[in-house]
């Protein structure tokens, strides 16, 4: 039995005049209030669409980076309008995730409307799975599609506590997600390299603990390098670095030890004193960076070794870019590497995956998204998926 059969999805569901409760991940990347990457926007429009079309009014669930309650820095208004853009038709917003302000809109659709809700996250609730919050959600809908693949590691009351109260489906994103990465990499050829940078460092560093006993060779880069660097004793400086983790950072070197996974760490960075575009930056050794530096991105010796570490690889899974690649020139190591890679691609030599939002985004800044064999809408989940743990917001969702 295929890994699509073990969930209902959306051949199941019988929409037609239904209020379709659809949790999608919009938490693209944005700067100074425009969507600078698209692509979960894009990944999600089949299953808007089909449900519209089927006559089924469709309420958008979905969460926009981390807030702890209401920030209205973080509220889903403005991506209404680019979801609308791309759908070729409107989309309501509602200024409220439940209560009388959400009923009132979900109350006004027609067959084929869109609707979205403010973020999930605005109320404390949502990340505790709290059944009174999953209640008051549930209350808004008749069905459940999950379409947020690349939020599934989360069990969330919108991610996985839904499933449980209403008839739930696999939106398409989720479907195509499971079936494209098990397609890929349920047995990947070896040597197996993966690539894991970022800023999310707290939330992502563990698992690499279950990673280096899946792969050959763990690259790590970004912020999530700096951890590695400090916990090695080096002065990071005012890098990105979470000092709390040192001791994890160093189990996980520990474990990579034992199980034979080969670490690579940068030897060399770019670092500068403002984190902006264009900030006057130089090379330096890791072991080098002044008190008043942040490290950036890697350094032209990092970039050699990287690429010539992927020469020797047949699989390349990759999410969080090397460095701030968002400001030039930041982004050189990610877009060398990530170009690298394309043409291993190009060349039949090399199987890559690369996921995340911010990760597709630098992939595009690279130019090379569409060269990769596989990019997923998610990174953390991604991660997770790799690792082998089960995703609560896909376990939900099996028959
Ligand atoms: N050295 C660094 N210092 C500061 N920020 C960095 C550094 N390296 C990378 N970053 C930042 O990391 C961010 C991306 O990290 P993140 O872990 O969110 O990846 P992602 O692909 O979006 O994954 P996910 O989908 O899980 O969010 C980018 O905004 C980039 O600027
Ligand atoms: O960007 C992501 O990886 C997902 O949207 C999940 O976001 P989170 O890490 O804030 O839960």
């Amino acid at each position: 039995m295929g890994e699509e059969s073990a969930f209902r999805t959306l051949d199941d569901a019988d929409v037609a005049g239904k209020r379709v409760l659809v949790r999608v991940d919009l938490n693209v990347p944005v700067d100074a209030g425009k969507v600078t990457d698209d692509t979960r926007i894009q990944a999600v429009l089949p299953t808007i669409r089909e449900i519209a079309d089927k006559g089924g009014r469709v309420v958008l669930l979905a969460h926009f980076g981390r807030p702890k309650g209401e920030d209205p820095a973080l509220s889903l208004a403005p991506i209404a309008g680019e979801v609308a853009s791309r759908l070729g038709k409107p989309v309501a917003f509602a200024p409220a995730t439940i209560g009388p302000v959400a009923e009132a809109a979900v109350a006004k659709l027609n067959d084929g409307d869109v609707l979205l809700l403010e973020n999930t996250r605005f109320d404390t609730r949502e990340e505790k799975n709290d059944p009174d919050f999953v209640a008051a959600l549930a209350g808004l809908g008749d069905l459940y599609v999950n379409d947020a693949f690349a939020t599934a590691h989360r069990a969330h009351a919108s991610t996985e506590g839904l499933a449980h109260k209403l008839p739930a489906f696999a939106g398409r994103c989720m479907q195509e997600e499971i079936e494209a990465l098990a397609k890929a990499l349920e047995k990947p050829q070896r040597p197996v390299l993966a690539v894991v940078g970022g800023a999310k460092v707290s939330s992502k560093l563990e698992l690499l603990g279950n990673l280096v006993a899946k792969v050959d060779i763990l690259v790590i880069g970004g912020g999530m390098a700096n951890t590695f660097l400090a916990a090695q004793g080096k002065d990071v400086g005012k890098s990105l670095c979470e000092h709390d983790l040192k001791g994890t950072a160093l189990e996980i070197l520990d474990k990579a030890k034992a199980v034979g996974c080969e670490i690579v760490l940068p030897s060399d960075a770019l670092v500068a004193t403002e984190f902006k575009a264009h900030a006057p930056h130089r090379v330096a050794p890791v072991d080098e960076v002044k008190p008043d530096e942040m490290i950036l991105d890697a350094g032209p010796a990092t970039i050699t070794h990287v690429i010539a570490r992927l020469r020797t690889a047949k699989t390349v899974v990759w999410n969080g870019p090397f460095g701030a690649f968002e400001l030039p020139p930041f982004d050189t190591a990610t877009v060398a590497v990530a170009v690298a890679a394309a043409e291993l691609t190009d060349a039949g030599g090399l199987l890559s995956v690369a996921g995340g939002g911010d990760t597709v985004a630098a992939l595009n800044h690279a130019g090379v998204a569409g060269r990769f064999t596989y990019v997923s809408t998610a990174g953390g989940a991604f991660l997770e998926w790799l690792e082998g743990k089960a995703l609560p917001g896909v376990e939900a969702l099996r028959r």
